[in-house]
């Protein structure tokens, strides 16, 4: 039985890939085999040593300690494009909210509920409705920073909408790439995106390079009539650069799914409350992937969307399958072929790849190892963690 802890409301879509013949699921576990969380934020107080690994119901994982998790053995996983499309829509919103008088038009709608006659009403709207006359999308210019899944998405329904669209992306997978239409101008520095762009849609991670990335120096560079976007992640942005350019009038409005103090109550700034993803479909569609991605982990050692593993799959064949992580250095395989060797343990199948400072490792072999081939294994060093599965 694997002992599953969740973190955040999971949708109970995802959580019924995990049968319950094979998984106990619970916000509450003293050792649990994993945890599948959405932006709770975890420390690694929470990660018991039984922990093998943590998957994320969404794309950002900020949330979780990553490089504390790779120095454990565990993977990481998220859910990439599984809530794009829920991200693309409310973009598009966010870009008419900012564009015309829609919130304010509405608020002010909302004064008259004492009038009883109609038809003074409407002469009464006609009259007032110049104050929330607005600008349309069409032949403007939307700057898309970061042109993954939610980006490559925005960039087409700019397209769509009749806007020219510009993109930067400085580490755009080749994948990436395909998707994007051709139409989409890319520029060569961020820099030169602000300079051109009407609206501006950020689509990063927050990462050391893209911290406070949107700072005072590249919002002296834009046009006044800029709408700057970001559903992306607080911290990509500094808010009191943001707060200077909009009282400068270097600034014409920001929208954003993260409120702070200082941006709300402004007529110049648009918040939601980190809404996102927050669809029935996009919630259905991460649950199912990270429930998924962790099944085929804790049952099989597969590692797909993991953000800080190699991705590996190998078929189930007979025989018991030893899963290793190590560190990334030469030698260790040997050393572990040699145990099972010694053992006389054949070796029916394996895979090996790595990815930055760690290397994975599935291996099946005809016969299951004893706890002691299992322990020297475990004592060769830079291995950091042996799993049998069944
Ligand atoms: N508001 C929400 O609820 C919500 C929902 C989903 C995702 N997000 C945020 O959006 C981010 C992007 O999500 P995604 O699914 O498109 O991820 P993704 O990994 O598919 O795409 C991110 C893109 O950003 C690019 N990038 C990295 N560094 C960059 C830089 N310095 N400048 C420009 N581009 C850079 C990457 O190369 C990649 O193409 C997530 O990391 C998350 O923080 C927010
Ligand atoms: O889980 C959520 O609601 C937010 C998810 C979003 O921020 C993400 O990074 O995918």
């Amino acid at each position: 039985m694997f002992k599953v802890l969740t973190r955040n409301q999971i949708s109970v879509k995802g959580l019924d890939r995990l049968p319950r013949q094979q998984y106990e699921i619970a916000s509450e576990f003293s050792s649990p085999d994993a945890i599948l969380l959405r932006s709770h934020k975890l420390t690694m107080e929470e990660v018991s040593p039984s922990v093998m690994a943590i998957a994320r119901a969404g794309a950002g994982v900020n949330n979780i300690p990553v490089a504390d998790c790779t120095s454990r053995g565990i993977p990481v996983f998220n859910t990439p494009g599984a809530n794009a499309n829920a991200v693309k829509e409310l973009v598009i919103a966010g870009m008419t909210l900012g564009s015309r008088g829609i919130l304010n038009g509405m608020d002010y709608v909302n004064t008259l509920g004492d009038m009883t006659d109609g038809a003074e009403m409407s002469k009464l709207l006609e009259k007032e409705k110049k104050r929330f006359k607005g600008q349309e999308l069409m032949g403007k210019t939307l700057g898309v920073v970061g042109l993954g899944a939610i980006g490559s998405l925005v960039a087409r329904a700019g397209l769509d909408l009749g806007m020219d669209v510009i993109g930067y992306d400085p580490a755009l997978s080749v994948d990436a790439a395909w998707r994007l239409p051709s139409s989409v101008r890319r520029m060569e520095n961020i820099a030169s995106l602000f300079a051109r762009a009407d609206y501006i849609s950020l689509h990063l991670p927050v990462l050391d390079a893209t911290r406070g990335l949107v700072n005072a120096e590249l919002l002296s560079n834009c046009k006044p009539t800029l709408k700057l976007l970001n559903f992306a992640r607080e911290e990509i942005v500094d808010n009191a650069a943001i707060i200077e350019a909009l009282d400068a009038g270097r600034l014409e409005r920001y929208i954003a799914d993260f409120p702070a103090p200082g941006l709300i109550g402004r007529d110049d700034v648009i918040l939601m409350p980190h809404i996102g993803a927050s669809t029935d479909e996009a919630e259905e569609n991460c649950a199912i992937m990270a429930a998924e991605q962790l099944r085929d982990f804790l049952e099989n050692g597969n590692i797909k969307n993991s953000v800080n593993f190699p991705a590996l799959a190998l078929e189930r064949s007979e025989g018991t399958r030893i899963a290793i992580s190590n560190n990334n250095v030469p030698k260790i395989l040997g050393h572990v072929l040699s145990a099972l060797a010694d053992a006389d343990l054949n070796v029916i199948d394996m895979l090996n790849k790595s990815r930055d400072d760690v290397a994975y490792n599935l291996i099946d072999v005809a016969v299951a190892p004893s706890d002691d081939v299992i322990a020297r294994i475990r004592g060769i060093e830079g291995v950091i963690n042996v799993r049998v599965i069944a």
